[in-house]
């Protein structure tokens, strides 16, 4: 079966990769096309446009940065809008459910299916298959999906109306940006109060909140070292978002609120490109 794929940055790159080693047949498109040559190698076919990716595809995934990239590859000229009727779009990327919905409503009345469906898990997890599916929107499309969804995550939720699959993820990422914050607190108190900060890593990781971020960040924190997994500046986004949430519902965030502002520090001393543990340089 033909699938589409919009947006090869790190996230899309692995999962796109990942459904081609699996046998489905894959078109893929990026705004910088010249990203597509690597999946061409993979044995992907290439789309000019979003358009035309989805023309020749029973339904087409994206992953992008952020809701102004999500909005635009899909309402812009060539975009998914102008050939979605009779076909069916799937968004992965981390929006916020208005953006979600936005999305939805116009595929809808365009004749498309949709369902969003971001994930929890990062680089290696989508290269491995091993990410977790927050899905929501139409039912029988999200079980015509389930072939793919079985191939990049090792489980799907299914969570009823648009909306509530980007209200879980924000609702997850505001608890991860919160966790690291503390980490890099922790990591740095240990240190400058004459502790062995791998030692903290060792303690850490025998009590009851040792955790997979902690054993995969730590070492690679304490060498101040931060390859991108999952940019910086998209977590920033994500608490923005999640606190928009919390404003909608009107429940405090002081730690959320908080972690915000050093992800805003990160940023504002150019660290947006680096893993979002790159935080931890704040306080150095
Ligand atoms: N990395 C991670 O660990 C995870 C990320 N996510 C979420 O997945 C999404 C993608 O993340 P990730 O792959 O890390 O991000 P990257 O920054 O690596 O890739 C972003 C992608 O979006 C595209 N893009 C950005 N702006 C536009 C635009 N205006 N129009 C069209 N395309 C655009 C980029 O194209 P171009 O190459 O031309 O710049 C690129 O393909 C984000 O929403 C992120 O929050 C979710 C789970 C984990
Ligand atoms: O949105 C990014 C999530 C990263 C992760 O779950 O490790």
């Amino acid at each position: 079966m033909e699938i589409g794929f919009l947006g090869l940055g790190i996230m899309g790159k692995a999962m796109s990769i990942n459904l081609l080693r699996h046998g489905f047949k894959v078109t893929v498109w990026n705004r910088t096309l010249s990203k597509c040559d690597e999946l061409v190698e993979h044995g992907a076919s290439v789309g000019e446009t979003p358009a035309a990716v989805v023309k020749k595809c029973k339904y087409t995934i994206a992953m992008l940065s952020d809701p102004s990239a999500a909005l635009s590859v899909v309402f812009d000229k060539d975009g998914v809008l102008e050939q979605i009727n009779g076909r069916g779009y799937i968004d992965m990327s981390t929006v916020d459910a208005e953006t979600s919905i936005k999305i939805s409503e116009a595929i809808k009345a365009k004749g498309g299916d949709f369902l969003e469906a971001p994930v929890s898990g990062s680089k290696k997890p989508a290269e491995d298959g091993q990410l977790v599916i927050l899905a929501a929107g139409d039912k029988a499309f999200y079980d015509e999906a389930l072939p793919a969804f079985d191939v990049l995550g090792k489980k799907s939720f299914f969570l009823g109306e648009v909306g509530n699959g980007a209200k879980m993820k924000l609702v997850v990422n505001m608890v991860m940006g919160s966790m690291m914050n503390a980490f890099s607190e922790g990591l740095t108190l240990a240190g400058r109060s004459g502790l062995n900060p791998s030692t903290l890593l060792d303690v850490l990781d025998l009590g009851a909140i040792s955790n997979g971020m902690f054993k995969l960040k730590g070492p690679t924190m304490l060498k101040n070292s931060y390859p991108p997994a999952f940019p910086l500046k998209h977590q920033q986004k994500d608490m923005r978002l999640a606190l928009a949430l919390g404003d909608e519902n009107a429940v405090p965030m002081p730690v959320a609120a908080a972690a915000n502002e050093a992800f805003k520090k990160a940023r504002s001393m150019g660290l947006g490109d680096l893993d979002f543990s790159a935080v931890h340089e704040t306080l150095q």
